[in-house]
């Protein structure tokens, strides 16, 4: 289990720092240039996963692409290996055969370059009921578990209380003290706290295990406008059987069968 790591104590940054709201005029002949920026995608490669010492496949040449800034969304029966795949995406475990990695496109879906690996500094992943795994006393130690807890110089843990300071504003805990105890927090707060925890690390791609589940109503309510917001800047593959509920999020969705074979489909609500 995890060890007792020095905790920072730094303060969130004081001033509030508008995210790059400058606008730009261009006058007279003076043309605004399009860059052409292009996309990347998370890309599943028939990924196959055999626990180690046994003979059964949890997954069969399971494949699915998801691009950034989008909101994929995996349902199924229970047992078909749907934390499976999101273990290994967090690098928990690494495939038997197949690949995962990222692959850039331009504007006109051509691939532009060699895929990368997926990195598992990368991607931060919720387990189902998150709030069961808090150890620390005070949000605070929650949120910055890990992180160096004395002679870090001043640009640094200004960085450092930069990123808490951004990681609660996006989940709307901006204004508790930081001093409470996680579990003193309501249900679906404890939900926020657990995705900030992950973002503090700014991840590329946020895995979300059941994040409705065992709330109640107002709870799974905020959460879910919660993930409509964080979805216009991250990316985010959820497993979750609440399809109704997340069905105005998602971008792409794939059924789970059994023997862990995946298959894009709409949702069935
Ligand atoms: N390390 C392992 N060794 C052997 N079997 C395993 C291992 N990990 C998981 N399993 C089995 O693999 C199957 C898939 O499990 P998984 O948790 O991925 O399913 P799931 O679709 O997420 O189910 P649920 O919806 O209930 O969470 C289950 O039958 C589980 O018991």
């Amino acid at each position: 289990m995890l060890g007792a790591a020095p905790v920072a104590a730094f303060p969130p940054a004081v001033s509030s720092s508008p995210v790059n709201k400058m606008t730009r005029r261009f006058s007279g002949s003076c043309r605004a240039q399009r860059i052409s920026a292009g996309y990347s995608q998370l890309e599943v490669r028939k990924v196959s996963y055999r626990p180690p010492g046994t003979e059964q496949s949890l997954l069969n040449q399971t494949s699915l692409s998801l691009p950034e800034k989008s909101f994929g969304l995996i349902f199924g029966r229970s047992g078909s290996g749907k934390t499976t795949l999101l273990q290994l995406l967090a690098g928990l475990s690494e495939p038997t055969s197949g690949s995962i990695c990222i692959q850039k496109y331009d504007d006109s879906g051509n691939p532009t370059g060699l895929p990368e690996l997926l990195a598992s500094q990368r991607v931060g992943i919720v387990f189902q009921f998150p709030e069961r795994y808090f150890l620390s006393d005070t949000i605070l130690e929650e949120v910055t578990f890990g992180w160096p807890r004395q002679k870090a110089d001043s640009l640094l843990r200004g960085q450092l209380a930069l990123k808490l300071q951004n990681a609660m504003n996006s989940v709307g805990l901006s204004t508790i003290a930081l001093d409470e105890h996680p579990q003193s927090l309501s249900g679906g707060f404890k939900r926020r706290l657990a995705l900030a925890i992950q973002l503090v690390q700014t991840p590329d791609l946020l895995l979300l295990d059941e994040p409705l589940a065992g709330l109640d109503w107002k709870a799974r309510a905020d959460v879910v406008n919660l993930l409509k917001d964080l979805k216009k800047d991250h990316t985010i593959l959820v497993v979750s059987h609440d399809l109704r509920e997340l069905y105005p999020l998602v971008d792409r969705s794939w059924r789970m069968e059994m023997g862990g074979v995946l298959k894009e489909e709409p949702l069935p609500v």
